[in-house]
């Protein structure tokens, strides 16, 4: 039987990469991978696990089909490896770093995928983008604005999708992380 595909998502600061790496063990020993996605990110940006290629070369990877999903945004180009699918085709679980919108698309490719909203209060969300200081105020902007443009849009009023608040304490956010995805089987 094919592993489940979880399919993580929330406004940028809003704790996706925090999650996932105080989430990693747990969800190892759960029989449940973390997709590495590569960005069109200098690898010194602070932040993720992520593999930095240039536009060009991220472009080349996407024609030759090197990505289960890729979308743009932020000014920069995301790819989920299609190493994923032998994964999935082998029975793992798999978590993937998503787009909110991208979701219609990769629901397209995977119908049973599992959507969790990562959700933070606004000023928190603010006030974390201006602390982490990787990005410029005008791009903290530009998110904020991207994310003010999502709230109340079909991707987050999906019924299906499941929404975890991460505007308190991370561990609390990783606790209810793996009890939302053992209540739906598949990493439990
Ligand atoms: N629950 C939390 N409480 C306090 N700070 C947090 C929490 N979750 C994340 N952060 C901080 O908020 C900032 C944004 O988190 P990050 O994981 O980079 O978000 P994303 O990957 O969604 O853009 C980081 O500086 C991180 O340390
Ligand atoms: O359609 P959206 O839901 O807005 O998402 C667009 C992109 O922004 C986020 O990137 P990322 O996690 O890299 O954000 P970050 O740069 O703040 O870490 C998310 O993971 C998507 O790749």
């Amino acid at each position: 039987m094919s592993g489940s595909l979880i399919y993580l998502m929330g406004p940028s600061g809003s704790g996706k990469d925090s999650l996932l790496d105080a989430a990693r063990e747990p969800l190892a020993a759960r029989g449940c991978r973390i997709a590495r996605r590569v960005i069109t990110r200098s690898a010194e940006a602070v932040g993720e696990d992520a593999l930095a290629l240039s536009p060009a070369q991220f472009e080349a990877e996407e024609r030759a089909g090197a990505f289960a999903m890729s979308w743009r945004a932020n000014g920069l180009a995301y790819g989920i490896p299609g190493q994923i699918d032998a994964w999935l085709a082998a029975g793992e679980h798999v978590l993937v770093n998503g787009s909110r919108g991208y979701l219609a698309q990769a629901r397209q490719r995977y119908p049973t995928l599992l959507p969790v909203l990562l959700t933070v209060e606004l000023a928190v969300l603010r006030q974390r983008l201006l602390a982490r200081g990787r990005e410029t105020l005008a791009e903290v902007e530009a998110r904020l604005a991207r994310n003010a443009q999502f709230a109340g849009g079909a991707a987050v009023q999906d019924e299906r999708l499941h929404l975890l608040d991460n505007s308190g304490e991370l561990q609390r956010t990783v606790d209810n992380l793996l009890g939302l995805i053992g209540g739906h089987d598949p990493c439990a």
